[in-house]
């Protein structure tokens, strides 16, 4: 008889024997990779977490006491002991509970996550306003060891620090990154697993401390500063942390005394746990990248049950096109947040190893730190998911485009990302660009176009920013050679006398085949595809006006300032007559589902926009 379905609240697991912690920790194991293998989602970090949230929950008295995780990829054991149990085979699907903690959930989701390094402020929030309000509770952040390479980990720490309040900080070592862990932190943690200089270290201290000790207060001083040289786990006692470890965070016999005996340490704790991703299941401890986050898989090879693509995904098609010019240019050099894999750099830190930069989760030195190599002469690209350039929106504007820097942002995961949801969806970025003076903004309409782009983006010399969604391309032909765009020009070969549709990026295919739809209905349709949202091709809305007053837009990002915006402020500035449909999404934050379902909800799939312009042309009538 299984325990974890009876465990609907944490109260139910505080009343269980401990003993029996091993076995519903199997269990919660045995649940996640049977789910994740038929959903996907994020297995090696949960994995490796089980025992660590299990013997939090136990531990402390929540959700009086809160847990705040950081990213919230490493909760799925979270959720499964907080009475999403029956829930759980529905994560990240249509309708279905969210891939990471989600307040609207939960009591126990304390704080929204989905992007890296936010959890030290947020419980660092709710510990002030529990002494504001004088309550008497736990904070716990849980913060693995990407995340403490975002620059919001250290604001955090010294505010911490400064403040002194009580509140616990799990860091939970495990490692990895998604790829190889990168860094100087992550070389000072290593060292603190090295038992063996961690043992020596503490000696030393101890001997210096004792032959000081006539210095009185004084000798505190030094021997606090000397231990911090001598013991490097100290950097966090320095900024105002008592800190403990490291201990096995996969071993609930040292995880549960442990956390005992600090839970009611006054001030900021930090307690330093090592674990191990992928814990449990052999394929994942062996290869954590690839089991990292991933889609439908056989649990018992390992192998990917998602359909082949028939087309290079785009991420592909932009890593085959850095190389391509990188070989031509020496000056081209290539920077990742902490994400080779995903935006297809690892190609080119391959073929070019120093002219490849991982900075870590930390997207706002990325961006500067691509101004800083613009402004010496070099010719970087940034590549990073849409979503988390809103991390980097100050330095976009003020580092590089305010000095017209010619760096290349190429935005992956533009659009609708499918399962991850509104955490992760790509759908701001013409909104929050689109107003900053000198960037110029390109929307490749296909995975042949992504290329020449590119190209395009390094010839200009400027602030650049290329976005391309995720997946597949649409299966166009690639040409052999790459070329050069003329700048804010787009294509409108048919001019329909009905209605035009101007498509932003990759909406201009769907665009294509809801024309296709609506010719059967015999209204005539013509398609532009506008390439760039910045400048816009003007000569564009003037062809199309000429032909017909009706003119719909079509784009994967807010209508609020997006591409359909910037056409609506030509028409109006220019008093030009015209009938507009402005498709894209509305003002509210997308939800999750495959993103078929959501190009079919927002009304941008090709149905559903010949759908919307037939019903929008009736009315007009
Ligand atoms: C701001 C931001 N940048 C990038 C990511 C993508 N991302 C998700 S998990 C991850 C690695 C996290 O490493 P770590 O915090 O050590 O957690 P682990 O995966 O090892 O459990 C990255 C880069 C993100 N979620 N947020
Ligand atoms: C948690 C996180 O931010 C990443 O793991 C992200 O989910 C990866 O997304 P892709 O699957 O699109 O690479
Ligand atoms: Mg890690």
């Amino acid at each position: 008889m299984k325990i974890l379905p009876g465990i609907n609240k944490t109260q139910d697991l505080r009343n269980i024997k401990e003993e029996l912690l091993p076995e519903i920790c199997k269990e919660i194991r045995d649940t996640i990779l049977n789910t994740v293998s038929k959903n996907g989602g994020h297995l090696g970090s949960s994995l490796g977490a089980v025992e660590l949230i299990t013997a939090l929950h136990y531990t402390y008295n929540t959700p009086k006491d809160k847990i705040v995780f950081d990213t919230g990829h490493q909760a799925y054991a979270h959720k499964l002991l907080t009475g999403r149990y029956k829930d759980f085979s529905k994560i990240r699907t249509k309708g279905g509970i969210s891939g990471f903690p989600k307040r609207s959930e939960s009591e126990y989701d304390t704080f929204g996550v989905g992007h890296a390094s936010t959890s030290l402020s947020a419980a660092l929030g709710m510990a002030v306003a529990r002494d504001l309000k004088k309550e008497e509770s736990k904070v716990i952040a849980v913060v693995s060891d990407g995340a403490l390479t975002g620059g919001m980990s250290y604001e955090a720490l010294q505010n911490i620090g400064q403040l002194a309040t009580s509140m616990l900080v799990v860091l939970n070592d495990n490692q990895m990154f998604i790829s190889q862990r990168v860094g100087s932190l992550g070389k000072m943690l290593t060292r603190l697993l090295t038992k063996k200089y961690v043992q020596l270290a503490e000696e030393r201290s101890i001997r210096f401390l004792q032959n000081f000790s006539k210095l009185g207060n004084d000798a505190a001083k030094l021997a606090k500063r000397a231990r911090a040289i001598l013991f490097p786990g100290t950097i966090f006692e320095e900024m105002g942390f008592r800190y403990f470890g490291p201990i096995n965070g996969n071993d609930l016999n040292e995880l549960l005394p442990v956390l005992n005996d600090i839970k009611d340490t006054a001030g900021p704790v930090l307690l330093h746990v090592v674990t191990k991703k992928g814990k449990g299941y052999d394929l994942a401890e062996e290869n954590p990248t690839d089991f990292h986050g991933l889609g439908i898989f056989d649990k018992d090879t390992g192998k990917s049950k998602s359909k082949v693509p028939v087309a290079p995904t785009f991420t592909k098609v932009f890593g085959d096109t850095i190389v391509k010019l990188a070989q031509k240019d020496s000056k081209i050099v290539g920077i990742t947040a902490a994400m080779p894999e995903g935006t297809g750099l690892d190609k080119f830190r391959d073929a070019f190893p120093h002219r490849y930069f991982d900075v870590g989760i930390a997207e706002e030195h990325g961006a500067t730190f691509a101004a800083g190599l613009a402004a010496a002469g070099m010719k970087p690209v940034f590549v990073l998911y849409s979503s988390f350039a809103q991390r980097c929106y100050d330095q976009i504007l003020h580092d590089v485009c305010l000095q017209n820097l010619p760096v290349v942002f190429a935005l992956d995961r533009a659009g609708v990302v499918g399962e991850d949801g509104p955490t992760h969806h790509g759908v701001f970025d013409l909104s929050f660009l689109r107003n900053i003076p000198g960037l110029i903004i390109a929307a490749p309409a296909d995975e042949n176009e992504l290329q020449h782009m590119l190209k395009t983006a390094f010839d200009l010399k400027k602030p650049v920013v290329v976005r391309y969604p995720r997946g597949a391309g649409f299966g166009v032909e690639m040409d052999k050679e790459l070329k050069t765009f003329e700048v804010g020009k787009g294509v409108f070969e048919h001019k329909g006398k009905d209605v035009n549709i101007l498509a932003a990026g990759n909406r201009y295919h769907p665009a294509l085949a809801a024309a296709a739809i609506l010719k059967k209905e015999n209204i005539d349709c013509g398609v532009a595809n506008m390439r760039f949202v910045k400048p816009l091709d003007t000569g564009i809305i003037n062809a199309a006006l000429k032909k017909t007053a009706n003119m719909v837009t079509v784009e994967d990002n807010m209508l609020s300032c997006g591409f359909g915006s910037a056409a609506a402020e030509y028409i109006s500035d220019n008093n030009l007559t015209c009938n507009m449909l402005r498709l894209g999404i509305k003002d509210e934050f997308v939800e999750h589902a495959k993103s078929s379902e959501l190009y079919d909800s927002i009304g941008i799939s090709p149905e559903k926009i010949a759908q919307n312009i037939k019903i929008w042309l009736k009315s007009k009538k």
